[in-house]
């Protein structure tokens, strides 16, 4: 049932300010209903009018009963009936005008009816109008994609066409119009140039081609300004004579005074200059200046990558190692320190982090050894009281063989001072090694994964230790020992790391932690670990990163598998007495040659880690001391070992890496000493084409044009060639 507003209201008292949501709102009454409601409306009139004369005429007989005066019918008849019949009549009249109201409605209800059904049908004709619009508009847009189809097939068919005949028929490409110079626009000279002079004034401008080697070394801008400024006296001096000459006029004596007062002052600056301009290595340290230590860098090589930068030191008089440490080394006959020596102790001294970058036998482990142990003497000595804490540095290297190197290197110098030094490294007995922790040392050299088992088993604590270094640190994160020195790093007291923020300065007389990364390649990997342990670093680079030392001359033989032996033989054969190591990529390979040199005759030994620890000291015993003159060996000698005056270093196995070649090569030409590095390549080593031949070509060693042609030479692995490969550069394996 539909409900009005008045139903939904009905009951409904209204507060006070408060309005209903019905009467707000208009409520939709259909027609029909508004049409009953009003025919309600004008029913209710008109019966109300009815009543209203009913009463009327009631209230008139009742007064005419009342009034004693008054006589009836008699005197009053005919009014009486005239006002019923005016009443009858105006009933009558009523009923009509409500009988044409009606018929009125009736025919208004029509014309809506017919107003309705014109709209909806004039409706329907404008939908239609616009589906018509719409479809014609869709089949317009259709027929223009069809359109633009069929173009695009057409010039695609052209272009195929032209493709075609291109090839048939050769192209006609457009010829290059060649637009000459306009001639109003040269510039031509209203002189000759035979009577230009000017070039007579100077002779640096007479023989403007010619090759002037050395020429403005030293100098500010390559211009010797002190040279030009004596030439250009000299030549206005002669044309002035020339001049006078010509016209016959002598010099005036004020003129000559003027004369002999530029001279003096050109003479002062000439000597202002050569002062300026002598050598470094001619000048006392507090003469040095700005420009005379760049000039120190660029003659070691030196760069550095950091802020607060000591000087780098010339000699060992100006290192502040201080004097006890200063007579060992002169002890042990190192009369000048080495580029990274040079750059690092100063860095270490001030007990900055250091990441070093040096070539292969280039004295790092002095450059570490040194500022470790002048830290170490200004520490009270070693005592029953203060042993138990542990030692006051660790140096951590990846082999063990590397970890006892460096603790004879720490040896030639630390016995000096009184300074214990103890190696823990596998392969011995660990309770041995706990036993000579607890007497008491200053220094620790370990390889991390032993030295971590140590401190696990409570051997050792590492409570007063602020000094570590990661020698070889690449290696050892390649090696998979992250985690073994992260733990060593992590047992070290962090209550003395250095701030964090760069520009704080440091406390001279506080201690604090002071960590080293040394090696002759760093890549990006380290960064990770130097970054999570070493507080704004000084980054030293000697020479280039990962190149190998000039001293080094690098063969590299292209041939076969089986070619190999009889190439080894006949470099072993002109090797003489002098010694040579042959590196392999595995333990097997290793031994296998070894057994094969050593039935040719040779005098060999060998060096992996399939071997005990005390065979492997053995073995390189006897070769330091020449009893062997051939070691074969796989990467666990690649790096770090330092046997003096190895000749030849032989890579019957190209190494997987370039890193891992660099080192292996570096066995050889170190500390000074020039070396021999060969190594027999095969197509099976295409990984390293492309870094051994752009190692090669750094180092100005020949490239094999066998290698310089691969096609794997010619992009990095992974790297895309930026050229199809053509049939030339294809090597065929026979
Ligand atoms: N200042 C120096 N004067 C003379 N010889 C030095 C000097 N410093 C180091 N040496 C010698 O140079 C040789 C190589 O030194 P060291 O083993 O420290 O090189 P390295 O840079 O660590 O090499 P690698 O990268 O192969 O480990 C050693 O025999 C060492 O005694």
């Amino acid at each position: 049932m539909k409900r009005t507003i008045d139903d939904t209201t009905e009951g409904y008292k209204k507060p006070p300010g408060i309005t209903v949501a019905g009467e707000a709102k208009p409520v939709f009454v259909t027609k029909a209903e508004r049409e009953r409601l009003a025919l309600e409306r004008r029913q209710a009139a008109a019966a109300d009018t009815k009543k209203q004369a009913l009463e009327q005429l009631q209230s008139l007989q009742d007064g005419r009963k009342g009034n004693s005066s008054f006589k009836p019918s008699s005197e009053f008849p005919s009014t009486d009936n005239t006002t019923l019949r005016r009443d009858r009549d105006r009933d009558s009249r009523d009923r009509d005008r409500d009988r044409g109201r009606e018929r009125e409605r009736e025919r208004e209800r029509d014309r809506d009816k017919r107003d309705r059904r014109e709209r909806e049908r004039e409706r329907e004709i404008d939908r239609d109008r616009r589906d018509r619009r719409e479809r014609e508009r869709e089949e317009e847009a259709k027929g223009r994609e069809r359109a633009r189809i069929e173009k695009q097939i057409e010039r695609e068919k052209e272009k195929e066409l032209d493709a075609i005949k291109e090839q048939y028929l050769g192209s006609k490409k457009p010829k290059k119009r060649v637009i000459k110079p306009s001639e109003k626009f040269r510039f031509s000279f209203d002189w000759e140039n035979t009577e230009d002079t000017s070039r007579d004034m100077n002779s640096l401008y007479q023989n403007p081609l010619e090759a002037r080697l050395l020429f403005g070394r030293g100098f500010r801008a390559g211009i010797d300004r002190r040279e030009q400024k004596k030439l250009a006296a000299k030549n206005e001096k002669e044309t002035h004579d020339e001049l006078r000459k010509k016209e016959g006029v002598e010099e005036l004596p004020e003129e000559v005074a003027a004369r002999h007062l530029k001279e003096k002052a050109a003479d002062l600056y000439d000597g202002f200059d050569m002062r300026v301009d002598r050598h470094w290595s001619d000048k006392k340290l507090e003469e040095m200046t700005e420009r005379d230590w760049r000039i120190f860098r660029e003659d070691f090589n030196i760069s550095y990558k950091g802020s607060r930068l000591p000087r780098p030191m010339r000699n060992w008089s100006e290192s502040g190692i201080g004097t006890e440490l200063m007579k060992a080394v002169e002890k042990v006959g190192y009369k000048s320190p080495s580029p990274i020596q040079m750059a690092a102790i100063p860095l270490g001294l001030q007990q900055r982090d250091v990441i070093g970058i040096a070539e292969t036998g280039s004295g790092k482990t002095a450059a570490f050894v040194l500022p470790m142990l002048t830290y170490i003497t200004r520490l009270p000595p070693m005592n029953e009281e203060n042993e138990a804490e542990g030692p006051y540095a660790v140096v951590m290297a990846p082999t063990r063989e590397l970890a006892q190197q460096i603790e004879d290197e720490t040896v030639k110098f630390a016995h000096y001072l009184g300074i214990k030094v103890v190696s823990i490294v596998g392969g011995q007995s660990i309770e041995e090694q706990g036993f000579k922790l607890r007497q008491g040392c200053e220094v620790v050299i370990a390889t991390p994964g032993r030295l971590l088992d140590c401190l696990e088993r409570r051997y050792a604590v590492l409570n007063q230790c602020n000094y570590v270094v990661l020698d070889e640190a690449d290696r050892m994160i390649d090696m998979g020992f992250e985690p073994q020195v992260v733990g060593v790093l992590d047992a070290m007291p962090s209550s003395n790391l250095k701030p964090e923020n760069e520009d704080e300065e440091l406390d001279e007389k506080k201690i604090y932690r002071t960590t080293y990364m040394f090696s002759a390649t760093m890549p990006l990997a380290i960064e990770r670990l130097a970054r999570k342990y070493l507080r704004n670093p000084v980054v030293v680079t000697i020479g280039t990163a990962g190149k190998a030392t000039d001293l080094i001359s690098q063969h590299v033989v292209m041939l076969k598998a089986s070619e190999k032996l009889p190439r080894l033989q006949k470099l072993l054969n002109d090797l003489g007495d002098k010694t040579a190591i042959v590196f392999c990529n595995t333990k097997k390979s290793a031994d296998d040659r070894a057994k094969d040199l050593d039935k040719f005759g040779y005098s060999v030994t060998t060096l992996h880690g399939g071997k005990s620890q005390e065979q492997r000291e053995i073995s390189l015993e006897g070769f330091r001391s020449k009893r062997f003159n051939v070691l074969v060996a796989t990467d666990v000698a690649g790096r770090g070992i330092d046997i003096p005056d190895v000749a030849h270093v032989i890579n019957y196995e190209m190494p997987a890496r370039i890193d891992m070649y660099t080192h292996r090569i570096g066995r050889t030409g170190r500390a000074g000493k020039t070396g021999v590095a060969t190594t027999f390549l095969t197509l099976q080593d295409t990984e390293v084409f492309y870094d051994l031949k752009q190692m090669l070509v750094q180092s100005n060693c020949p490239v094999p044009p066998e290698l310089s042609r691969h096609e794997a030479s010619k992009f990095k692995p992974g790297g895309i060639p930026d050229r199809p490969p053509r049939r030339n550069d294809t090597v065929f394996i026979n």
